[in-house]
């Protein structure tokens, strides 16, 4: 089963240069398989770097990261990432962007057609396959973001504050969707956000990180049950881990 373990892993950008700055200083950490995880810490604790080295974007200086007991290293379509900015392809539409990643396997027109059809309905966006991405506001187009890397079928979701340039409201109906498509799927997410509630509203384990260099300061397992539900973000315990992760960020 897809679980990542991040074992004594630390990063230094420019190891061994006069400007060598440590992030992240001997962090272990276990993502459970099909558990949805946040990160979360104040800004440039090395929420990002970690994030992007799930991803084997570059790798750590020392220590390492495995999932399933493979070193992770290089890109690899087992792990999916989502960014903050958009990704998607302006030249394509909607049901063309979600269905690159199988196109580029070799999938067939068929086999195409069923992840185009299945996805953009799981994303919420059942009638616009034809439209092209300057046509959607920008909550779509991070829809079709989710849709593009859920369409390769990972085992890993890494997410990089997906949300995070979308208004409060969009947002909120963008994470009750995202809780929706990974109920049906239950793949491992890791996603990393500044926004406390978002954390809490989605995850099951929260990571609290401090800054400079990043370290593990507490690990906060959520309790509150599934489906999550709007109406919880009002409740006494959702406000409780709230204020407990707030007195614990670098402010
Ligand atoms: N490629 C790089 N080269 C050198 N330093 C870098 C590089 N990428 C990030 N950093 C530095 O590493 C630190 C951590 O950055 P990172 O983006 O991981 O933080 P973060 O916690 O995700 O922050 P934010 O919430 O603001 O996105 C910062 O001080 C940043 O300037």
């Amino acid at each position: 089963m897809p679980e990542i373990i991040v074992d004594h892993l630390t990063h230094t950008f420019g190891k061994g240069t006069p400007d060598a700055l440590t992030v992240l200083d001997d962090i272990n950490l276990t993502f459970e398989s099909g558990s949805f995880n946040a990160i979360v810490g104040t800004s440039g604790c090395g929420k990002s770097t970690l994030l992007k080295m799930m991803a084997g974007l570059f790798d750590p200086s020392d220590g390492r990261m495995t999932l399933d007991g493979d070193v992770i290293r290089g890109t690899d379509r087992r792990r999916g990432m989502v960014f903050q900015q958009d990704a998607v392809f302006p030249w394509m539409t909607v049901a063309k962007n979600i269905s690159y990643g199988p196109r580029l396997r070799g999938a067939g027109r068929a086999e195409q057609r069923e992840i185009e059809a299945k996805w953009t309905e799981m994303v919420g966006l059942k009638g616009f396959e034809d439209r092209w991405p300057r046509e959607l506001s920008g909550g779509m187009r991070k829809r079709v973001d989710i849709g593009r890397v859920y369409a390769n079928d990972p085992d890993v979701l890494l997410m990089d504050e997906p949300f995070g340039a979308l208004d409060a409201q969009t947002k909120e109906r963008m994470q009750s969707d995202l809780l929706a498509a990974w109920a049906q799927s239950r793949k491992t997410v890791v996603f990393v956000t500044h926004d406390l509630e978002e954390a809490i509203f989605l995850a099951d384990r929260i990571v609290v990180m401090s800054a400079r260099p990043g370290r593990i300061r507490h690990i906060e397992q959520v309790s509150l049950p599934r489906p999550r539900t709007d109406e919880m973000r009002l409740t006494d315990e959702f406000i409780q881990v709230k204020r407990r992760l707030w007195e614990m960020l670098d402010h």
